[in-house]
């Protein structure tokens, strides 16, 4: 049986570490284990048990400290990063070979880990070899979202990273719990598939009649709206973690688009009811309500 990850990935503050909390302890709720490793040398604090930690292999403050690498923090996590893709050997005696396992990766937030350098692209043919179906959840915070440029701008970066990993995506829109209503309504032409309309529309910073590259820019935006569009590229989930729901849907989506669920057992329905009876009503609906049609 193979094993099962999410590679958390997003721009610094995005929620990355907030989401992987909220995972772990919605994984408690349903009585499933879901285990976090830490890929963040500089992370201070973690809400989560730490399942691993970069950061006994190596941290930032080693490259920064270093009296002849002078690293400053960016350089530094390079460097750190580098190390690990050279060490993988090191994850692989963490993660152990448990079949069926479940990881969430939280990564550092720099986005140039995941277009310009190929340590994320080495992380992720490594764990296919250990069996590993891997899917990335990219995570945008939705307060930048409201505003259409802004919304390409983050669905661009979700782009470039998707592109080089080559593995299945799952976008996230987060925070929304810190959305109006009005902002929230907003964000809902966001998640629709169509983002066509997008192209149509006009953006509320962009109004200045002066601004000669105004209509490059509204050209620029449909080309990008239609290029997305066109490839069904991206598609965007909402993520409000103060909603149990909203974490089931999401999770929900995720293990579809890695497969968790398929291999187990379908139980007979005498064997649920026995199951039930022993369980005080919190069940888990993948591996009790597996449709293998
Ligand atoms: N209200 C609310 N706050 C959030 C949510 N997600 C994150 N935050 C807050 O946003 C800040 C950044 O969240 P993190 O989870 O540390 O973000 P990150 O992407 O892991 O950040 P880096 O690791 O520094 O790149 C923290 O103050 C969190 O408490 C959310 O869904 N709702
Ligand atoms: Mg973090």
């Amino acid at each position: 049986m193979p094993r099962y990850a999410q590679l958390v990935l997003g721009p610094a503050g995005s929620g990355k570490s907030t989401y992987c909390s909220s995972m772990v302890k919605h994984g408690e709720a349903i009585r499933r284990t879901i285990n976090v490793v830490n890929l963040d040398p500089a992370a201070e604090h973690f809400d989560y048990p730490v399942f691993a930690d970069i950061r006994e292999l190596i941290e930032l403050d080693d490259a920064m400290d270093d009296k002849e690498l002078h690293f400053g923090p960016n350089g530094g996590l390079i460097f750190c990063m580098e190390y690990f893709e050279r060490n993988l050997e090191w994850l692989q005696g963490q993660l152990g070979d448990e079949e069926d396992d479940y990881f969430l990766f939280d990564c550092p937030g720099q986005i140039e880990l995941y277009t310009h350098v190929p340590v994320m692209r080495r992380l992720v043919e490594q764990l296919q070899n250990w069996n590993f179906h891997i899917c990335g959840v990219f995570l945008i915070d939705s307060q930048f979202c409201v505003e259409q440029s802004k919304f390409l701008a983050g669905m661009l970066t979700a782009l470039s990273s998707m592109i080089q990993l080559e593995i299945p995506f799952i976008h996230v829109l987060s925070k929304v719990d810190l959305l109006s209503k009005k902002d929230k309504r907003k964000l809902q032409k966001y998640t629709d598939p169509d983002v066509y309309q997008l192209a149509n529309e006009e953006d509320s910073h962009q109004t200045n009649p002066k601004n000669s590259f105004l209509s490059k820019y509204r050209h620029l935006n449909k080309a990008l709206a239609n290029v997305i569009y066109d490839y069904s590229l991206v598609k965007f989930y909402t993520l409000d973690i103060s909603e149990e729901d909203s974490i089931t849907d999401l999770l929900m989506q995720i293990d579809l688009s890695i497969q968790y669920g398929e291999d187990h057992d379908v139980k007979e329905p005498r064997e649920m009811d026995e199951e039930n009876e022993n369980d005080d009503g919190v069940h888990d609906v993948y591996n009790n309500d597996v449709d293998n049609d």
